[in-house]
């Protein structure tokens, strides 16, 4: 029985690729290279901030100062034009109030990731933000479901993983947990079920009728 959920961020509570597609462009103009569109940044998320700035100045073979460009850049522009999912907060406040404990763990970074769910009215829910500099490894690395786990002295078994990308359900897998696949987000182009997560939704509102999530706690 599931007892804690834990939350991806980036494509599966907030559609952040506006802001980040805006601060990779500004950091591209920068180094002098032409605006790439908001579908090609998409596809470069999904294993934190310093593997996005390295796919997207690849053409230069990664600048020294590029993180610092796109850091500064996206720092003051983190919840611009970044909005939440339908029903996110809807159904955080939902599975806090039938019990479930709920954690956010993404693979971006603190400097970036604390501001921007507190900004979007996030950080109440959940009890541990992990992000993907907290602790030695991140998605798809099972590390930080592991440990939370391990806080909540709960089996792997009876915490699910809600994400939209491979490195969500991977990390799950790898850890034992239940995985729940987001369709429409960061996954590379790819399809979810590719990387078949235990349960795949199209809206996070289909959470709030998913059996496995039907119980009470508290
Ligand atoms: O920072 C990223 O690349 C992805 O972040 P996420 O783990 O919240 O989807
Ligand atoms: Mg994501």
């Amino acid at each position: 029985m599931i007892k804690a959920v834990a939350f991806d961020l980036d494509g599966t509570l907030v559609h952040s690729l506006p802001d980040l597609a805006w601060a990779a462009n500004a950091m591209r103009r920068q180094l002098g290279l032409a605006a790439v569109s908001e579908a090609t940044v998409g596809q470069w998320i999904g294993n934190g901030i310093k593997k996005l700035v390295e796919r997207a100045c690849a053409e230069l073979g990664e600048p020294a100062n590029a993180l610092a460009l796109f850091e500064s850049a996206y720092e003051g522009h983190l919840a611009v034009d970044s909005t939440l999912l339908a029903d996110a907060i809807a159904v955080l406040a939902e599975l806090e109030a039938r019990g479930f404990k709920l954690a956010l763990v993404t693979n971006k970074a603190t400097r970036f990731a604390v501001p921007l769910v507190r900004e979007l009215g996030l950080e109440p829910y959940f009890e541990h933000l992990l992000c993907g500099d907290t602790l030695a490894a991140k998605k798809p690395d099972p590390l930080p479901l592991i440990w939370l786990c391990q806080q909540w002295h709960i089996a792997p078994g009876e915490l699910m993983l809600v994400g939209d990308s491979k490195n969500d359900i991977q990390a799950a897998q790898g850890a034992g947990c239940v995985s729940v696949g987001l369709t429409g987000g960061y996954n590379y182009g790819e399809d979810i079920g590719l990387c078949h997560p235990d349960f795949i939704i199209d809206s996070l509102a289909q959470l709030k009728t998913l059996g496995a999530l039907q119980q009470r706690y508290s």
